[in-house]
């Protein structure tokens, strides 16, 4: 995924999270969850750091941040971690989130089932079309996105993701902002101008089919060599 964040590092109480180690604790939280559905006790550096794509020591490092959670020849509990990790995440506090641009994606997205089990709850969705305000989306009713404002008093929402086409991203992002949004997920191809304050990550698929397209290239070249 192309990303950009603009958030301030975390603070724990074992000491500062680097943005990259930020960024590595849903891969560990996503691996911890599967294996205490499975019923394990303890993982270990090794593991998480295969499912991470990191170093042992790179692991090991992150974690300490999170204070003295290892046990020596058991590795880490799998049950005390994921804790440590929502807590940070502010998952065990869910957080709503409002989505704009009810369309293809947009729709899709607020179906999918998977956003609360990260403690995001897609607390409302908004379009500027009138035809589709007042339409089902999922379990919401699409609500007018000239009302942006309304919704996020109402919700509380400081997050937000953005289907909207290229064209409106803009000034949609500044009504979001200007009302409260402080996290923008971006789908939208811009490149949105926001205020220091407020993270913006990007998710563009085109752009990760045309890594892996290079990898696979490169990588048939570098065989055929
Ligand atoms: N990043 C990716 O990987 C990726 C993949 C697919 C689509 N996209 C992008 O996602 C966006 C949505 O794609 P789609 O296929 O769902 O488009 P779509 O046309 O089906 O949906 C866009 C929706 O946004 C609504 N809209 C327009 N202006 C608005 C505004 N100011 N406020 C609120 N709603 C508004 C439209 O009424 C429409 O319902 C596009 O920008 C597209 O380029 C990105």
């Amino acid at each position: 995924m192309i990303s950009r964040q603009r958030d301030v590092p975390g603070a724990t109480s074992a000491g500062p999270l680097s943005r990259r180690a930020l960024d590595r604790l849903p891969v560990y939280l996503r691996r911890l969850n599967a294996l205490a559905a499975a019923g394990t006790e303890y993982v270990s550096s090794t593991e998480l750091a295969a499912a991470a794509g990191a170093s042992r020591d790179l692991v090991r490092k992150d974690l300490s941040a999170l204070g003295q959670l290892g046990r020596p020849g058991k590795g880490y509990p799998v049950g005390v971690l994921e804790a440590a990790i929502e807590q940070i995440l502010g998952i065990s506090t869910h957080q709503p989130v409002i989505l704009v641009g009810a369309g293809h994606l947009g729709t899709a997205l607020v179906q999918y089932g998977g956003f609360a089990a990260r403690g995001l709850d897609v607390v409302s969705v908004l379009d500027a079309d009138p035809q589709r305000v007042g339409q089902p989306c999922g379990q919401l009713t699409i609500e007018d996105a000239s009302r942006a404002g309304e919704v996020i008093e109402r919700t509380g929402a400081r997050l937000a993701i953005l289907t909207v086409p290229g064209e409106a991203a803009q000034l949609a992002a500044d009504d979001l902002v200007h009302h409260g949004i402080r996290g923008i997920l971006n789908f939208a191809p811009v490149e949105l101008e926001v205020p220091e304050e407020v993270s913006v990550r990007v998710v563009d698929v085109s752009a990760e089919l045309q890594l892996l397209a290079f990898h696979h290239i490169s990588g048939e070249a570098g065989s055929a060599r």
